[in-house]
């Protein structure tokens, strides 16, 4: 497959705090990378080095493509506050705004791409409603809308089923494997469950970075970089396990 962009032994971190060391990564056309590391292991900021938020201290970028609507990102915790006056219909047309700049006027093909997307994701008669009184899932869609509607070719998304229940979770994921025909996916998440299910490669983040050609994730995986375990277990009861990790690997 043909790469799109390559971060090469790259640190980064915040001032004094170096959180990231030694990391190379290859993002490629159709790969659906799934991240996964401890809390405080550099997930999140892996993902700002890679979306150019924060400037590595050493190492380099290299990008095999133009750098237009390179990126579409669905940051953490999208939940918004319920006062903030924005319409739905607003909050996806802000994702045009990388590709026009911050002194722009939307276009009536902009507003019709707008309602194209939200007609195709199910949201189309929300579009005039304050995204603030939208539920957490709906909430969710239209971030996704906003995240897609430049059709970049990296999606970027941060611990995304973190406020949808496990139905619209499966519907989420199956947009998902639809748009990772059109464009790359990479995924914080902590749910194993999930990692396992959709994505084809796992990147494991603590400090460093372990790339793994499959999504199957070992025991050995999970003792060495110290990896958080949430596990789903097909029982005659359905439930989740949570267990700590020499636990876990003992079993
Ligand atoms: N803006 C910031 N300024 C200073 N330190 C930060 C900043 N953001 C994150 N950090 C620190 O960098 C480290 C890595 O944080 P990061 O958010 O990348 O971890 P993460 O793996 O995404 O964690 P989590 O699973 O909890 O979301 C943490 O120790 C965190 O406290």
């Amino acid at each position: 497959m043909k790469e799109i962009l390559e971060l090469k032994d790259i640190s980064a971190g915040y001032e004094q705090t170096t959180v990231l060391q030694g990391v190379n990564l290859t993002i490629r056309e159709n790969d659906f990378v799934g991240i996964i590391g401890p809390n405080g292991g550099g997930k999140t900021t892996l993902l700002k080095v890679i979306l150019g938020l924060i400037k590595p201290f050493s190492g380099k970028i290299i990008y095999h493509t133009s750098k237009q609507s390179l990126f579409g990102y669905l940051p953490q915790n999208s939940k918004f506050d319920a006062r903030f006056p924005i319409s739905v219909k607003e909050v996806v047309l802000s994702g045009l705004m990388s590709e026009k700049g911050i002194f722009h006027s939307y276009t009536k093909a902009d507003r019709g791409k707008v309602d194209e997307i939200l007609e195709k994701y199910g949201m189309l008669r929300y579009k005039n409603r304050p995204i603030g009184e939208l539920s957490g899932g709906q909430m969710q869609r239209v971030f996704l809308c906003r995240a897609i509607i430049s059709s970049p070719k990296i999606l970027i998304l941060d611990e995304p089923s973190t406020y949808v229940d496990s139905n619209f979770e499966i519907e989420f994921y199956s947009l998902l494997k639809e748009l990772n025909e059109k464009m790359s996916i990479v995924m914080v998440s902590h749910d194993l469950g999930t990692i396992c299910s959709y994505v084809k490669t796992i990147a494991c983040v603590n400090g460093g970075l372990h790339y793994h050609e499959s999504n199957l994730i070992t025991p050995e995986q999970l003792k060495l970089y110290n990896c958080p375990i949430e596990l789903i277990s097909h029982g005659t009861v359905p439930h989740r396990v949570l267990l700590d990790h020499d636990k876990a690997i003992e079993n």
